[in-house]
């Protein structure tokens, strides 16, 4: 029973579709909850983040980092930084981008980064990565092989109703299920 947020930003929807397989996943560990919120709405939906136990970053990776937006979101976390109101939350990350490597990585390890600013905890994927001795990954959890987060890769022609691929959709779900257990354990559990 954990209470997490997911705060996100998608310019073209595809992102958003990460975020929402994220939220079902946390959704999954009985009694946790997950709200979504888009970073165009984080103004007025602080308090939500300073009294969640974990809270899970997810930007798409726009010219080798995380968007612009999602960046505004993070600069805008500096009008607490001193206050450290994240101490000791965990924190995950997932991102999103046209090509298979894209470059993401960069965009997690920004995120980890910010977390560490705020000094959260930062979890990791823990599905291994796919292998295949023929070379085809599609089909496979953690397809695009990440450690830090979850990583999906939407084809840029395809619609946020076909892309990113639902083997991405059910690794974003996993990490959400994940961060869920881990909070509840951190934060839940009598001493
Ligand atoms: C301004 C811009 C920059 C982009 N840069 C990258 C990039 O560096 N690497 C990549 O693989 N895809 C890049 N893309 C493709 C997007 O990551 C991809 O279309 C993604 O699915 C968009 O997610 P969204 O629909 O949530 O905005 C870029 C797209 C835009 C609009």
């Amino acid at each position: 029973m954990s209470d997490v947020v997911v705060v996100y930003h998608s310019g073209y929807g595809h992102t958003r579709v990460m975020a929402e397989a994220v939220a079902l996943g946390v959704e999954r560990h009985l009694g946790s909850t997950c709200r979504l919120i888009a970073v165009e709405d984080v103004e007025t939906q602080w308090e939500y983040l300073h009294r969640a136990d974990a809270i899970i970053f997810g930007a798409p990776t726009y010219m080798g980092s995380a968007s612009a937006a999602f960046k505004g979101f993070m600069e805008a976390t500096a009008a607490f930084y001193l206050a450290q109101p994240w101490r000791d939350k965990l924190a995950a990350g997932f991102t999103n981008s046209g090509c298979l490597c894209g470059d993401k990585l960069n965009t997690l390890l920004q995120m980890a980064v910010f977390a560490a600013q705020h000094s959260m905890i930062w979890v990791g994927l823990d599905v291994l990565p796919a292998r295949s001795g023929t070379g085809l990954f599609d089909g496979q959890l953690n397809r695009l092989g990440s450690s830090l987060g979850a990583m999906a890769q939407s084809n840029v022609e395809q619609s946020p109703d076909d892309a990113p691929p639902p083997e991405d959709r059910c690794t974003a779900a996993l990490l959400g299920e994940r961060v869920a257990r881990l909070a509840e354990r951190l934060h839940h559990t009598p001493i």
